[in-house]
C-alpha cells in the first residue's frame, strides 16, 4: 500500500476499479499535507458518488415506479443504519441528511437522464428538469 496523499494523482481509478490509500491523520503535519489528503479523498468520493448515482439509476429503471415518485423511505433508513457503524464520529442524524442529499442527487440525475431520453418524468412536481415545450426557457 502506498502512502501518496497527493491529489488527484494519489487515488487511481481504473475503468471499474478504484484503489486508494487512506491517509492516516498521524502522518499529516501541516495544513498543506492535510488539504492534499482531503483533495485525494474528495476525488475518490466524487468517483463513488458518480458510480452510486449510475447504479441507483439502474434501480429507477427496474422499479415499477422510479424516480422521486418511487422513493422508499424504509430502504433509505436501512441504508443509513448500515452505514452509521462505519462512520462512528458522525452523528447519525447528520449522516442521514448527507445520505438524503446523495440519494436526491442520484434521483435527480436519473430523472434528467430520463427526460433527456424523451420519457415523461413520473412526478412533474418533483422533477427538476421539466422541459419547456415552447423552448422559451426560463
Ligand atoms: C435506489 C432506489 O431508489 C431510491 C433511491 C435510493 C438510493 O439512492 O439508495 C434508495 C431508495 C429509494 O428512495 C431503491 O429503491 O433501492
Amino acid at each position: 500500500m502506498t502512502t501518496d496523499h497527493r491529489a488527484p494523482s494519489g487515488p487511481t481509478a481504473a475503468r471499474d476499479e478504484l484503489t486508494v490509500a487512506l491517509p492516516r491523520t498521524e502522518d499529516l503535519a501541516t495544513v498543506d499535507d492535510a488539504r492534499a489528503a482531503i483533495d485525494g479523498i474528495d476525488t475518490v468520493l466524487a468517483a463513488l458518488l458518480e458510480r452510486r448515482a449510475a447504479v441507483a439509476g439502474v434501480v429507477q429503471r427496474l422499479k415499477p415506479v422510479g424516480g422521486f415518485a418511487g422513493r422508499d423511505p424504509d430502504r433509505e433508513r436501512r441504508i443509513v443504519a448500515a452505514m452509521s457503524p462505519h462512520a462512528p464520529s458522525l452523528d447519525p442524524g447528520h449522516l442521514a441528511r448527507i445520505m438524503n442529499a446523495v440519494i436526491e442527487a442520484g434521483l435527480d440525475a436519473a430523472e434528467r437522464e430520463r427526460a433527456g431520453a424523451g420519457e415523461l418524468c413520473p412526478s412533474h412536481s418533483e422533477c427538476k428538469n421539466v422541459q419547456d415545450p415552447a423552448g422559451a426557457g426560463g
